[in-house]
């Protein structure tokens, strides 16, 4: 559904995207993730067609933006992360001004309005001045003003950026209906613990560059090639410190009051060889298991440069 490749865009002679490729395929739901500055709203505006490129090519559903825009626009429905909404407008008669610019006809407006208002909660808003609207809501509205020509691919620039957190549900249960009803959606977020649960995949763009992308257990695994593993023991724990540094797979061990810690990088057998050598020894081991790893361990760790994709 989405092809970029090789995509710089430069700023005067500051570089946003840097030679980026990237492929999301159609019926994914990618979570774009990188930290402030890294150039996810850069590739963003350039999908929706409202940036140029300075190079390479990005292409939706086959067509390249820059040749062939009216197409591209047809397929997406874009969310951009600043948007202003029309405060005279009632949320009602604002869905229909979208759709109208559409060119979908009032009949058609008229049936699809109450269905799209209802997919994001506001049915009870319908005739509620936009300006009376809440941060929420507004996203909510924006949402469905992005949703009204029935796009195949949802651009979602931070859709949840600035909700407190009941917002933030009601939005990732929204998205997660159009993820049921087949839709290919990009969506930015700094919130990655949020977007673990509903993406299919994560692509990890920093300095321009994408970093790091696959399935998010995907990712998650390449992480534990580099996985801590804690050992709690009755005693000596000093002792298995100094036998556990010249392991193989040790790179590193530290011994506090919560125990042992070490820097592990062999894979589940060697692990249990670990556990085994310590049992041999009569280590009295209480505990031994693996720091849990979510999405935002993933994230710090991929953008200290641990991993290359
Ligand atoms: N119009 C512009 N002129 C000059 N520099 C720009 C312009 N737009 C963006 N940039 C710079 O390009 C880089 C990428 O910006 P972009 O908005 O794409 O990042 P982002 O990943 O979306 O960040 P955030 O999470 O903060 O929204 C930033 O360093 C930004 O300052």
């Amino acid at each position: 559904m989405i092809e970029i490749k090789n995509l710089t865009k430069t700023y005067g002679s500051f570089t946003a995207l840097q030679s980026l490729d990237m492929q999301v395929d159609k019926g994914t739901v990618f979570g774009f993730v990188g930290p402030n500055g890294a150039g996810k709203s850069t590739t963003m505006s350039i999908l929706a067609t409202l940036l140029l490129p300075t190079s390479g090519t990005a292409r939706v559903g086959g067509y390249e933006v820059t040749q062939h825009p009216k197409e591209v626009r047809k397929l997406i429905g874009y969310m951009p992360d600043f948007f202003g909404v029309y405060d005279q407008f009632k949320t009602v008669e604002y869905l229909h001004f979208y759709g109208a610019s559409y060119g979908i006809p009032r009949a058609e407006r008229d049936k699809l309005i109450p269905q799209l208002l209802e997919l994001v909660n506001l049915t009870d808003k319908a005739d509620f001045y936009v300006d009376t609207l809440s941060r929420g809501m507004k996203q909510r509205l924006c949402l469905a003003r992005s949703l009204v020509h029935d796009p195949e691919l949802l651009i979602l620039d931070e859709p949840a950026s600035g909700l407190d957190p009941r917002a933030r549900i009601e939005m990732r249960e929204i998205l997660k209906e159009l993820k049921a009803m087949g839709k290919t959606i990009i969506i930015s977020s700094h919130i990655l613990p949020e977007l673990a649960e509903m993406v299919d995949e994560i692509g990890v763009i920093e300095h321009g560059q994408l970093i790091a992308k696959g399935r998010v257990q995907d990712i998650q695994n390449q992480i534990k090639a580099n996985r801590i593993l804690h050992v709690r023991l009755m005693e000596r724990s000093e002792e298995a410190t100094e036998f556990l540094r010249d392991e193989q797979h040790v790179s590193m061990v530290l011994h506090d009051a919560q125990g042992v810690h070490i820097h592990f990088s062999g894979n589940d057998e060697e692990q249990v060889h670990l556990l085994r050598k310590l049992m041999d020894k009569g280590y009295p081991v209480i505990s031994f298991n693996e720091a849990q790893t979510n999405l935002e361990d993933v994230f710090l760790e991929i953008t200290r440069g641990g991993i290359q994709p």
